[in-house]
């Protein structure tokens, strides 16, 4: 970066100039004409060794990239004849963290951080034009963030549900029993958990193959998800095992639901638009409720040792 002449030896007039656009008064020319020109080389970095210094690019382009130990994670911008950067490391007189490189040879005016504030103090036109610089720039960084808050969001979501059939999966269940039964701990209200297991699944799969399975799974999910209310949950925590879990809901009501689920599951369409329908899967369900004092854990065994009773008395029933 070598100076190759000023301000007012270069063709650029004031008014090229984003930051003084309808800058008016002579006095503003006459404090810039001093200001050095300096010369870039494509490729070459910007260093201000320290320094807060405005810079606008007279012709050429630069590139400014957030540095990547600056905990900025902001996208790279270009600056175009006419447009500055570094106002704000000059506003807050704190060294400029983000690294400028030219993309073309390149011509900048450089105004030191005392000039800068020199001219704010003569020219309204300029002070006005860095507020809403800086402005446009708070609310385009505020709007990154948001977009990278919903992306964040989303992929959430997505590491929450089963692929397969949309449920909650088991990585949702680890983060949400504990919050389900400390909640109905405190409210002193009953959560019940029904465990659900498809029968002779193997045998299904054998039979009818993987992906005839894998129907029967989205068939059951979806009975699942019909069947219950938006307040319950509908969790698929492993291979053809799923729960639902009923918040404010007692055994006797829960054994009601589990009852429904048993008779929906037991007529659902596996493949409506196959010639040779596929046999109905039917499912076994242990039913359990929190007891006072107990935890996720306990309530997992319980309706676990249901289902077993479930399955040892013939499969396709409820047991509690
Ligand atoms: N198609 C399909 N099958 C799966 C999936 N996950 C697990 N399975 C199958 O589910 C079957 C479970 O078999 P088992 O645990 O032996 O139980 P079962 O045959 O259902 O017998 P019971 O539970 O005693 O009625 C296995 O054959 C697994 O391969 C899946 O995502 N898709």
């Amino acid at each position: 970066m070598e100076q190759i002449s000023t301000f007012g030896a270069s063709r650029t007039t004031v008014r090229d100039l984003q930051l003084f656009r309808d800058e008016a008064d002579p006095a503003v020319a006459t404090i810039l004409a001093d200001c050095a020109v300096v010369r870039v080389a494509r490729g070459e970095r910007i260093s201000n060794h320290g320094q807060a210094r405005v810079y606008i690019v007279l012709s050429g382009l630069l590139e400014i990239a957030p540095e990547a130990d600056a905990g900025d994670e902001g996208s790279t911008r270009r600056v175009l004849p006419g447009e500055s950067a570094g106002e704000q490391a000059v506003l807050d007189d704190a060294a400029e963290q983000a690294a400028m490189t030219a993309l073309e040879d390149s011509e900048l005016l450089v105004i030191e951080a005392a000039m800068v504030w020199t001219l704010i103090e003569r020219s309204n036109v300029l002070a006005r034009n860095l507020l809403r610089l800086l402005s446009f720039r708070i609310r385009a960084a505020n709007a990154l963030l948001r977009r990278r808050q919903k992306v964040g969001e989303f992929y959430r979501q997505l590491s929450l549900n089963d692929g397969l059939t949309g449920l909650y999966n088991r990585a949702w269940l680890n983060e949400m029993l504990p919050k389900l039964v400390a909640r109905a701990a405190h409210d002193g209200r009953p959560l019940s958990l029904v465990m659900i297991d498809l029968d002779h699944f193997k045998r299904f799969n054998d039979t009818h193959g993987h992906i005839a399975g894998d129907g029967a799974l989205a068939a059951a999910a979806g009975v699942l998800r019909n069947a219950l209310r938006p307040s319950d949950f509908a969790v698929r925590y492993g291979g053809e095992e799923m729960m639902a879990l009923l918040p404010d809901t007692p055994q006797d009501l829960a054994v009601m639901v589990a009852e429904r689920l048993c008779k929906r599951l037991r007529g659902a369409v596996v493949f409506s638009d196959m010639r040779l329908a596929l046999p109905h899967v039917t499912g076994s369900f242990g039913v359990a409720c929190l007891a006072p004092g107990s935890d996720g854990d306990a309530l997992m065994a319980a309706a676990d040792a249901a289902l077993y009773r479930a399955k040892e008395q013939g499969r396709n029933r409820v047991c509690c």
